[in-house]
């Protein structure tokens, strides 16, 4: 059995009354739509209604933070907000940068708008470490991490509703 992983939850969530907003990043599409519908599918497992998840793009994981602070700003009433990226090393210091301040701009977030933000960023040295973690690599070896992040969501947003 494998260790890693968000495992059971630590009580039984209704998420029946909750408006969660998913932000995706568009780089890397394979892999993000892994992750997008394995986060759609533990939200639903949770009792998020289907009309209370909404989902929004942004072209690349740099435009995260700005894009969940903008559209919290203008869409209003949701309860947590899941951003999702991928972001894949390559041959230049772009990844590191982009990891640092997706990371940072992300963490801040949260504080500025007073809502939970999901970290559903991976931040891969290979393609094939992307695949594994949205459970698509041939082997099927890991589970798919959006379904972590789904389950994140609700718990936050249930358990320190502001
Ligand atoms: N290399 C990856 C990127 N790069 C694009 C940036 O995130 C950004 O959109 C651009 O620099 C314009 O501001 N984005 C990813 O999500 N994943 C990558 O691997
Ligand atoms: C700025 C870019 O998107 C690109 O030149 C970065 O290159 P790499 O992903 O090989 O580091």
């Amino acid at each position: 059995m494998a260790v890693k992983g968000l495992g059971k939850l630590d009580q039984v969530y209704d998420g029946s009354n909750l408006r969660v907003a998913i932000i995706h990043a568009r780089w890397n599409k394979q892999v993000i739509d892994a992750l997008v519908s394995g986060c759609i599918k533990r939200l639903k497992e949770l009792n998020v209604k289907e009309e209370n998840i909404v989902v929004e793009t942004v072209p690349g994981s740099f435009e995260l933070p700005y894009g969940v602070e903008a559209y919290s700003k203008k869409h209003q009433g949701f309860d947590v907000f899941v951003a999702i990226g991928v972001l894949i090393k390559g041959s230049t210091m772009h990844f590191e940068y982009i990891s640092d301040a997706t990371t940072n701009g992300l963490m801040t977030v949260q504080s500025r708008i007073n809502k939970p933000v999901i970290f559903g960023l991976l931040t891969c040295l290979t393609e094939e470490q992307a695949l594994c973690r949205a459970g698509i690599d041939e082997g099927k070896t890991m589970h798919n991490h959006g379904e972590d992040w789904g389950a994140a969501a609700v718990e936050m947003a249930i358990k320190f509703s502001a």
